[in-house]
């Protein structure tokens, strides 16, 4: 047990005490009241006026003493704090009302014979054996005072008194003493065991008390915390939603050509390659055309620059329109080339699709007088086909598709020529 305890535990049995303390007077008060009423009688009253003065005093001051305990208790609010000068003052109480009650025996046995005698004995012996009740709770030591201070000195007058009847009753009061002392070690070892258990379980009380407080505390912490972490987390999924739409956007700019506004060479090399992945796995047909504007160096130096750039603007976008279907792209190949993916289009279809890009391009009627083939801005077209296979290489379609070109342009350009099924 802790120095804490250890008060707690003093001050608890002392609280036990004092809590008897009212039955205590009032039984002290109603036996005085009889033993000075029976003696009145018989022997001189002045005495027994004296005495029961005395015995009010006693009772009075130790009720005096109950009510400011009381009070100061109250004050305390059930601290722990220590209580020595009142259970000094407790004990001064029990030996002033010891002493009247020895007195009073003295001169009862002195003064009358012992048939009159024996009332006091009586009341001696009932109020030792009530006391038992009311200091078992502070101290055996406390009953032994008690005790001892009312019936010791009687019991030595009895037994040297060498009367037979008045020995018997010295030894039945030495012997009441005697078993009364053993009985009180035992009934205040089980007490002060409830109390001190008691006290020990109001710690526990205690500690469960602030441990709880220390889990909700934490709990409170804990909920803070995930409340952060999920607010941090809608944070970041929203900045990551973001990033996703801002890379989207960016990969699509970086996948379009600035003056054709149609996909650029690096959307071509990337979406070739799926095309030729895709057509591979299922063994499907993948067509290829290049294109290429005639003469357009010489449109250049005729018209200008920016001519230059509306004429690629205007041929690119009627490539596109030709070219509809889903995985069907028409991208800028470099400078004023453009290549045209078609998944799943065969030799035929391909060539005939050139053909109607390539009119659609002469039917813009761009005019071109430094075209040695037209007056017009016309385009040839090479055109390639092929299933792809294990052993084929991405490269060697538009390898063909690029020599078929050449051969367009050799021969006389604003033609489509085919590679052939490669
Ligand atoms: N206006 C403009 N001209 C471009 C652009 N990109 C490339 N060119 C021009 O395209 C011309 C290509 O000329 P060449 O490669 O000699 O071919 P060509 O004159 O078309 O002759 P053939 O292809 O043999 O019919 C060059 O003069 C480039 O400056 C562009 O974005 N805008």
């Amino acid at each position: 047990m802790s120095p804490l305890d250890a008060r707690c535990l003093r001050r608890k049995l002392l609280e036990a005490q004092h809590e008897q303390t009212p039955v205590a007077l009032c039984g002290g008060a109603f036996v005085s009241a009889c033993a000075g009423g029976y003696y009145w009688w018989l022997t001189q009253q002045r005495f027994y006026l004296y005495w029961m003065l005395v015995a009010a005093l006693v009772i009075l001051s130790r009720l005096a003493l109950y009510l400011c305990f009381a009070a100061w208790r109250r004050r305390q609010n059930g601290k722990a704090v220590e209580s020595a000068s009142w259970r000094h003052l407790h004990v001064a109480g029990f030996v002033a009302a010891a002493l009247t009650w020895a007195i009073v025996g003295l001169y009862v046995e002195y003064s009358l014979p012992f048939a009159d005698a024996a009332f006091i004995y009586v009341c001696l012996a009932g109020m030792v054996a009530g006391s038992v009740v009311s200091t078992a709770s502070v101290s055996p030591r406390m009953f032994l005072i008690f005790s001892a201070i009312t019936l010791l000195p009687l019991s030595l007058v009895l037994l040297i008194s060498l009367e037979p009847q008045k020995i018997a009753m010295g030894l039945v009061c030495v012997g009441f003493f005697v078993f009364s002392l053993r009985s009180i070690y035992r009934i205040a070892d089980i007490f002060e065991g409830f109390v001190a258990s008691s006290v020990v379980n109001e710690q526990l009380l205690r500690e469960l008390r602030q441990e709880q407080r220390q889990v909700l505390k934490l709990n409170e912490q804990l909920r803070e915390d995930i409340e952060m972490r999920s607010r941090t987390e809608q944070q970041l999924r929203a900045q990551k939603q973001r990033a996703e739409s801002l890379a989207e956007k960016l990969y699509a700019l970086s996948s379009i050509d600035g003056l054709t506004e149609i996909p650029n060479r690096r959307y071509f090399d990337e979406h070739f390659t799926e095309e030729w992945s895709r057509a591979l796995r299922v063994q499907s047909v993948l067509s290829l055309i290049i294109c290429d504007i005639d003469y357009f160096k010489d449109f250049n130096d005729r018209y200008g620059h920016l001519m230059g750039d509306d004429c690629l603007k205007a041929v690119a976008s009627t490539l596109d329109l030709h070219a509809r279907r889903a995985g069907d792209a028409v991208t800028r190949f470099g400078g004023e080339e453009f290549a045209i993916i078609l998944p799943g289009i065969g030799l035929q279809e391909a060539c005939m699709l050139a053909e109607q890009m390539r009119e659609a391009v002469m039917a813009l009627g761009i005019a071109h007088t430094e075209s040695r083939v037209s007056d017009l801005v016309t385009i040839s077209m090479g055109v390639a086909c092929t299933i792809p296979s294990k052993d084929a290489r991405p490269d060697m379609l538009i390898q063909h598709a690029d020599e078929a070109l050449y051969r367009a342009k050799h021969q006389g350009r604003n033609q489509v020529v085919s590679a052939g099924a490669v």
